[in-house]
């Protein structure tokens, strides 16, 4: 239980309408407790009246007496029982929702490595499956705990008091069915761990698959794609049969068990009654309702002890995650003014999960307004240096300093919206066109948003589309070229005009025609602002203040256009090659 005390917080908050719901229950158990006694007493008017112990009138009026009182019992007792669920359910859903915005804020704030670190499958299930295993603890476990505590005091009070030994018999069942119960809900709720496990398999495979479904069918290995399926959806099957095979055992063990405590409520109640060890008939029609109300209710100590080993659990792999400190923090609490100066003093930079050395040794240094070019060849650290610009990553070796302050010393959230970042893979949600260039500036208008198209040079392409910029993307709706993706990746950069743009490799997607054009652009709204351009094109290069060219993660070459091109090494190697592929 030492996990689930992470809730007791929650239940403060919610201490008021939990105990009004805890209230609610006791009442509506108590109210419908009196069904028994009214219909032992309406079996003992009855026969009081065969026996002529009492008259018509007297019998009519008793009998009407306590029909009137069933019928209120009843009526109090069901609006009761709607009450419990409004209060103490509703309690539940209300800390399901705190608990999940509280995981969600706290994934949120952790870094990078932490997403690297786990599966997005793990991340998804913490923040839904988990915390609803928890509400059950939260909802129907409490609320069966109190039903069964209020059901059993009250109907033991009444139930002793009548007929004490007789109880005792009824009750002998009853411990017997709530520990058989208890080892059933284990098993069903093992099995139906398995069934889910093996449910998530067959949905990534087939995710997975549909997505590559063109890879697929260009390579023909749709049978033996077909062959896999059927494979995961065989084991799926053999596990919910296994699954289902438990689940049929529940409610025949428990009429059993019902039945068996009804037979001994008729055999020994009847032998008393016969003995005279009970007065009345009435008592036995008593028992037999008292035997099938304290029944689920028991059954229920069995299922609700699983439940809560289960939200233990589950709580437990929540809280794993919760304890986890983003490695990246803000320790500045005021925003900082960011004018865009960039310096890397003798930086060096080593993955901790691939323990890969990306940066050695990096020194460079931007005015603000500068710009700068990254070339060099593949893995050779250029994302990575924008990564650490970004404070995705920090590093301990050598220093990087933004306006001549460490970039530790700066507030995180001023430091990430001066920059505009146009990632290689450009990622675009499955909403509009407008909102994906939007999400770069809330508050801009579809002025600014078509401004920031036609500088990316997309804004013809968008208005192509029968929707225009209102067109849906991903999934839901149409699938952009790699290029077109890419520009409007970039028009989101600078729709935000921030004082510093990274484009890493954005242009690689586009003829270098319309590269030409958008450097163009690109040259005019990056005025005054810091930008470095990561490129394998010297188009994209040639017009930066300075070209560092990246080998292993260390700088090989420093200079500008205008010098590289003169001095062998890789940039004149490009430069000439580049060359001659567009004279051909
Ligand atoms: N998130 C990461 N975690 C661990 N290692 C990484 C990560 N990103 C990059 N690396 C490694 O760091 C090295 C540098 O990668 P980086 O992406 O900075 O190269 P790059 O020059 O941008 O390459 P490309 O031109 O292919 O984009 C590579 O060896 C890569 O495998």
């Amino acid at each position: 239980m030492k996990a689930l005390k992470h809730l007791n917080k929650y239940f403060y908050k919610y201490r008021y309408r939990l105990v009004i719901g805890i209230f609610i229950t006791i009442v509506a158990k108590i109210f419908a407790l009196f069904t028994p006694r009214l219909i032992g007493n309406s079996i003992n008017v009855i026969s009081d009246k065969v026996n002529g112990k009492i008259s018509l009138d007297v019998f009519e009026d008793q009998l009407l007496i306590n029909i009137l009182y069933l019928i209120g019992a009843a009526i109090i007792a069901g609006l009761f029982t709607f009450l419990m669920r409004q209060t103490i359910i509703n309690v539940s859903r209300y800390i399901e929702f705190d608990l999940k915005n509280e995981v969600y804020k706290h994934y949120q704030v952790l870094s990078l490595s932490f997403y690297k670190a786990n599966r997005t499958g793990d991340l998804m299930n913490r923040i839904s499956e988990d915390v609803g295993k928890v509400r059950m603890y939260v909802g129907p476990a409490i609320m069966y705990t109190i039903n069964t505590i209020t059901l059993f005091v009250v109907a033991l009070t009444y139930m002793i008091s009548t007929a004490p030994k007789l109880t005792l018999y009824t009750m002998l069942p009853l411990p017997i069915l709530s520990f058989i119960i208890y080892k059933l809900s284990r098993l069903i709720n093992h099995r139906s761990k398995v069934v889910q496990e093996s449910l998530s398999g067959l949905s990534s495979f087939t995710q997975e698959q549909f997505s590559g479904i063109s890879v697929i069918k260009s390579y023909t290995i749709e049978p033996s794609v077909n062959t896999e399926f059927e494979h995961l959806s065989v084991g799926n099957r053999k596990k919910q049969i296994d699954l289902a095979k438990v689940q049929a055992l529940f409610f025949p063990l428990m009429i059993l068990l019902i039945g068996l405590s009804n037979l001994l409520v008729i055999f020994i109640g009847g032998k008393q009654y016969i003995d005279g060890e009970i007065e009345n008939i009435g008592t036995i029609a008593e028992f037999i309702i008292y035997v099938n109300m304290l029944t689920w209710p028991v059954a229920t100590v069995g299922w609700v002890t699983s439940i809560v080993q289960q939200a233990e659990a589950s709580q437990k792999r929540i809280n794993e995650f919760l304890k986890q400190e983003p490695e990246i923090k803000n320790t500045v609490d005021n925003p900082t003014k960011i004018d865009g100066a960039i310096t890397f003093n003798n930086v060096t930079f080593t993955y901790p999960d691939t323990n890969i050395t990306a940066l050695k040794n990096v020194s460079f240094d931007l005015k603000s307004g500068e710009k700068l070019a990254i070339l060099g060849m593949t893995g050779s650290g250029k994302s990575t240096i924008l990564d650490l610009i970004g404070r995705l990553y920090d590093t301990e070796n050598g220093s990087i300093l933004i306006d001549h302050k460490k970039i530790t010393e700066l507030n995180l959230y001023s430091l990430r919206e001066s920059i505009g970042y146009v990632p290689q893979d450009a990622f675009l949600f499955s909403d509009s066109i407008k909102n994906n260039i939007k999400f770069g500036k809330e508050d801009a208008t579809d002025d600014d948003v078509i401004e920031a198209a036609k500088n990316a040079k997309v804004h013809k392409n968008i208005i192509g589309f029968k929707n225009g910029y209102e067109t849906v993307l991903g999934e839901r709706g149409i699938t952009l070229s790699g290029g077109q993706k890419q520009r409007v990746s970039i028009a989101r950069a600078i729709i935000k005009s921030p004082e510093i743009l990274l484009f890493d490799d954005c242009l690689s997607a586009v003829d270098t025609e319309t590269e030409e054009k958008i450097l163009k652009n690109l040259e005019r709204v990056s005025k005054n602002k810091t930008t470095i351009i990561v490129s394998h094109r010297i188009s994209s290069a040639k017009n930066a203040d300075k070209i560092i060219v990246l080998d292993e993660g260390k700088i090989i070459q420093k200079g500008t256009h205008k010098t590289l091109k003169e001095i062998d090494g890789y940039y004149k190697d490009l430069y000439i090659k580049q060359r001659s592929e567009k004279e051909m």
